[in-house]
């Protein structure tokens, strides 16, 4: 059992939705705790790993014992229980955007906490410690009026495919580098960016919460192809994605049709 002990106790009688935000919030009070431990690079990434995906595994097991759970860092590739006959699972990447977790004073690393049930994403919550707040489907972020200026693609800052710079280019826009897939939609969701555009390689803890909170706010959410995103699958390689304000999905689906990605 860890020691650690949210700054709000677990909520009576919540539903998933304030679950979710809750359990994404206190792992991130544990992982800026564990920031501040003096620790460095590959032993910072690994302690933040290991410490937040335990405290979600302990409290899932606590306020959710009947569900079952697909954790990046699990074992079997984070599978607990029979998560393919199961009715619910819970999705969660304990740390998203490990690099930037290990970089302070970055603030572009999260923590995923989504469920899914009977086949649909029902809940889900992001937590940006850096910037002090959850984002969650229990209260979806208002997304703001756009500011004026060119397209803005946000795209991984440590490897963004190819295919995003021609995509810049052809809508006259610019790329804005991040780290973390949940703090890439969640920019969408703020107005810093206008589109997320991701191939090449995903899992799918790496956008179920994102997508979940994506969706409650009213934004666009699909395969680079537009086809669905689909969650809890035998196989959890979730290579792409586009989410995005929804006047753009046209115009991004529409050259990634005609040119691809490679
Ligand atoms: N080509 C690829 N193959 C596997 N995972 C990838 C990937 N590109 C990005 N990811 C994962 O997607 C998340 C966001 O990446 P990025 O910050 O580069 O956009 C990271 O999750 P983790 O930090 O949880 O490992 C990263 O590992
Ligand atoms: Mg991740």
């Amino acid at each position: 059992m860890s020691d650690f002990l949210p700054s709000t106790p677990a909520p009576e009688g919540a539903d998933d939705h304030v679950m979710a935000a809750w359990l994404a919030t206190a792992a991130g009070e544990l992982l800026v705790d564990v920031r501040r431990g003096g620790l460095e690079g590959k032993e910072l990434k690994d302690a933040g790993d290991a410490a937040s995906h335990e405290l979600l595994m302990e409290l899932l097991a606590q306020h959710r014992p009947d569900d079952a759970v697909l954790s990046e860092e699990g074992p079997q590739g984070g599978v607990v229980k029979d998560r393919l006959s199961a009715d619910r699972v819970w999705i969660v990447d304990p740390v998203d955007g490990t690099r930037e977790f290990s970089e302070p004073p970055r603030d572009d690393w999260a923590i995923h906490v989504a469920l899914w049930e009977r086949g649909e994403l029902v809940a889900g919550a992001v937590a940006q410690p850096g910037l002090g707040e959850t984002f969650s489907t229990g209260h979806p972020p208002v997304v703001p009026p756009r500011a004026e200026g060119p397209v803005r693609i946000v795209a991984s800052r440590s490897r963004p495919p190819a295919f995003v710079h021609a995509l810049v280019e052809h809508l006259g826009g610019e790329l804005v580098p991040m780290g973390s897939a949940g703090a890439k939609v969640i920019s969408v969701a703020r107005d810093v960016s206008d589109a997320y555009v991701h191939a090449g390689g995903q899992y799918e803890w790496d956008s179920a919460a994102p997508v979940a909170v994506a969706r409650a706010a009213g934004l666009h959410t699909s395969r680079i192809d537009g086809s669905p995103l689909v969650y809890n699958q035998e196989d959890v390689w979730l290579p792409d994605l586009v989410v995005c304000r929804p006047e753009y999905a046209e115009r991004i689906l529409a050259f990634l049709a005609e040119h691809g990605t490679d």
